[in-house]
């Protein structure tokens, strides 16, 4: 047993690493704390769980609200707060720097699921995928240091970020890979500077061989912080030691950094990872399923990874309700409740309304296919399903005109600009077209501009 654990009662394990992350009661409040910010509403967090306890035969499936890192590691962890203190609140904070006695402490916080193997390459990954495998080759040694991966939220950062650490581990395990997000370096920061033992702090990171920082747009305005991840980036990166940084933004986008820390970016590469394509969801939602052992029909695959096309977390928290599902009704998975599930979710998330989810909306209710609304036909009834959807994209997606043509069988923008002023017009002496374009609305989760 560690020094300072607490014997009784026992805490109650941590929901999520990144919810306990402030919860320490040791921690300063926001108000005490530099500007700790970072909240990760925007994120798709809490999928329906799928527990083994449902059923002994249910599939294992890790859900996109699982922890970023090992839940089992975390529960066997120490239950102290980041400098060795007693929690009071029975939260675990596992991310902690050690003590001076605990020098040999060297947990690298990386979760043994993101590696290469499962992490799917795509076009929309490839220069980040590539420099970070040459990065896991030879750490510190290539040109890439630091790398910063930057993307959308859910695009994959974390894991091949995670993958360069586990692969590093895996050839060398006496490296010390360290991964923390920029949000508990702030939080372990705050706390040394409160204890008097900001040596100790930085003395911990400049062992490091690789260092994982997450998110590190959460420093923003974080002067103090800043200043010191600064003084530890330079000597890292003397040491020849490597750097890997992730964020949400372009280094250029990135507000309230200071700018000698931005310009230490440029020492290294930027590499960013876009949206996947269908084809790369497809394999990433099929590579999830094998990984757990579980079989979904292919028509589902496809319908899911057609429709959730902006973040891979919310398409596996898709999955992992649809699961629990099946399995609660005791029913295999098919189309109809893929749909449905795709509805609740749409239903229950701010979602971007986007060219492909109206065009399958509009589709399904006229009772045609998308390739109908895509084609040349002028069939009436083809015709005016297709003049909808052009409205609707025109007036509730922030896309150009030329792209909603484009995704309409690569028509021409004023064919779009023709079909929204039929609608108008339309709507101003039809109450019964009106009500069909409400319904449709109400599909989509729009409300009416009108
Ligand atoms: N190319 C990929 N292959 C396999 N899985 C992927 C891929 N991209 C993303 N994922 C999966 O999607 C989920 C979300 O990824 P991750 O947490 O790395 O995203 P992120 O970009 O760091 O998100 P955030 O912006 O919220 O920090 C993870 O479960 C990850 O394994």
């Amino acid at each position: 047993m560690r020094r300072n654990e607490p014997e009784q009662p026992a805490p109650k394990p941590a929901q999520s690493w990144r919810e306990t992350s402030n919860q320490n009661t040791a921690f300063p409040s926001e108000s005490q704390s530099e500007n700790l910010g970072g909240t990760q509403s925007n994120r798709y967090q809490n999928p329906p769980q799928y527990r083994k306890s449902q059923s002994q035969q249910l599939p294992q499936y890790r859900s996109s609200s699982a922890p970023k890192n090992n839940p089992e590691e975390q529960q066997q962890r120490p239950y102290m707060n980041n400098m060795g203190a007693e929690n009071p609140s029975g939260f675990v904070d596992h991310f902690r720097v050690p003590n001076a006695q605990e020098s040999s402490y060297r947990d690298s916080y990386l979760n043994p699921t993101y590696t290469f193997e499962t992490y799917i390459e795509g076009d929309c990954n490839r220069l980040a995928r590539s420099a970070s495998i040459a990065i896991a080759r030879r750490p510190g040694e290539t040109a890439f240091n630091p790398l910063v991966v930057y993307g959308g939220v859910g695009l994959g950062k974390t894991h091949l970020a995670q993958a360069v650490g586990n692969e590093v581990k895996r050839n060398d395990p006496s490296k010390f890979v360290l991964y923390v997000t920029s949000e508990q370096f702030t939080t372990q920061f705050i706390e040394a500077l409160r204890n008097n033992n900001v040596q100790q702090f930085t003395n911990y990171y400049l062992q490091v061989d690789v260092l994982i920082v997450d998110d590190i747009q959460f420093l923003a305005k974080k002067e103090k912080t800043q200043e010191n991840f600064f003084h530890i980036f330079n000597r890292l990166h003397q040491n020849g030691k490597q750097i890997i940084m992730t964020t949400d933004r372009p280094p250029r986008s990135l507000e309230g950094l200071t700018d000698r820390l931005l310009s230490r970016f440029k020492w290294g590469l930027t590499a960013d990872i876009q949206k996947p394509d269908f084809e790369t969801r497809i394999a990433i939602v099929k590579q999830k399923l094998m990984s757990e052992g579980v079989n979904v029909p292919d028509d589902v695959v496809e319908y899911l990874s057609y429709n959730i096309d902006s973040n891979i977390r919310e398409l596996e928290g898709t999955l992992v309700s649809l699961l629990a599902n099946a399995s609660l009704m005791q029913k295999e998975i098919d189309l109809d409740m893929a749909k449905n599930a795709l509805l609740n979710i749409v239903r229950n998330t701010e979602k971007e309304i986007t060219i492909d989810f109206i065009q399958q909306i509009v589709s399904e209710y006229f009772g045609i296919s998308v390739e109908e609304l895509k084609s040349k036909t002028r069939k009436k009834d083809i015709a005016q399903a297709r003049q909808i959807a052009m409205y609707f994209s025109k007036e509730y997606t922030k896309e150009p005109l030329k792209t909603i043509g484009n995704q309409f069988g690569g028509r021409d923008h004023s064919t779009v600009v023709h079909a929204s002023k039929a609608v108008t017009k339309r709507t101003a002496s039809d109450s019964l077209y009106n009500r069909i374009l409400e319904e449709l609305l109400d599909q989509m989760n729009i409300k009416s501009k009108g």
